[in-house]
């Protein structure tokens, strides 16, 4: 899926001041391609990324879905196309502390009724493999390595097989070596699916494999 953004911007307001964090930003980001958002601290990296995932409201502008305009539609809507659609990754893993690294993974697909729990927990036995996490499935996310906890919020994204990957600052809380495992994932992840991957990073972890670098 394509993902076309016109004049996109972001205000907020904070002690009545008003802060452009967006402005007019246009892009048209191209299914099985990965993008690397880059910019200074303050830039409004993560600010973009939750404007695109549809986590939040523009102030004005367009963003399309391939040719169907969704940032216009209700809440529900949005929140419907976003679980269907979009994988997030976060810098902070978000797991839920009392599930299973299963149960986690399963979660969402289980509530929504998407698959049966049958389907769904192979759906995530074969993700788990791919990650090389399957002996870790029963356990739960305090008995896991950092870099094992972001394996799992990988597979949490990627288990719905959505259009498009997500990443806020995906590797910088890990070391280089499990940084390597989670950026060479997500890049045979998104080549292979033909799915369309934005990023953010600080660091040079995805300046190799992004296909384009944005500077903010
Ligand atoms: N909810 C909010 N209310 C008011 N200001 C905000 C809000 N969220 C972000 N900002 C401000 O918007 C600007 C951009 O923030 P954002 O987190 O998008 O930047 P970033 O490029 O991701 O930064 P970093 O690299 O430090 O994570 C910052 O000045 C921040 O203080």
């Amino acid at each position: 899926m394509d993902l076309r953004v016109k004049n996109l911007c972001k205000d907020y307001i904070k002690n009545k001041r008003k802060i452009n964090v967006i402005k007019n930003f246009n892009y048209h980001f191209k299914s099985g391609k990965i993008y690397l958002v880059k910019g200074e601290s303050g830039k409004g990296k993560t600010t973009l990324l939750t404007l695109l995932a549809l986590l939040q409201n523009e102030t004005s502008g367009s963003i399309y879905f391939d040719d169907k305009q969704v940032n216009a539609l209700n809440n529900e809507v949005k929140c419907q196309i976003r679980r269907e659609k979009i994988g997030v990754i976060y810098q902070d893993f978000n797991l839920l502390d009392r599930l299973t690294v299963l149960e986690n993974i399963i979660l969402l697909d289980v509530c929504e009724k998407r698959k049966s729990k049958q389907e769904a927990i192979s759906d995530a036995e074969k993700i788990l493999e791919m990650l090389n996490l399957s002996h870790r499935a029963n356990h739960y996310p305090f008995e896991l390595s950092g870099g094992e906890q972001q394996r799992v919020g990988v597979a949490r994204a990627v288990v719905k097989n959505p259009s498009i990957l997500i990443g806020d600052e995906p590797v910088s809380n890990l070391d280089a070596e499990n940084s390597k495992k989670i950026v060479d994932f997500i890049k045979h992840y998104c080549r292979d699916n033909n799915k369309l991957c934005i990023v953010t990073s600080h660091d040079e972890s995805f300046d190799q494999y992004a296909d384009e670098i944005i500077y903010l």
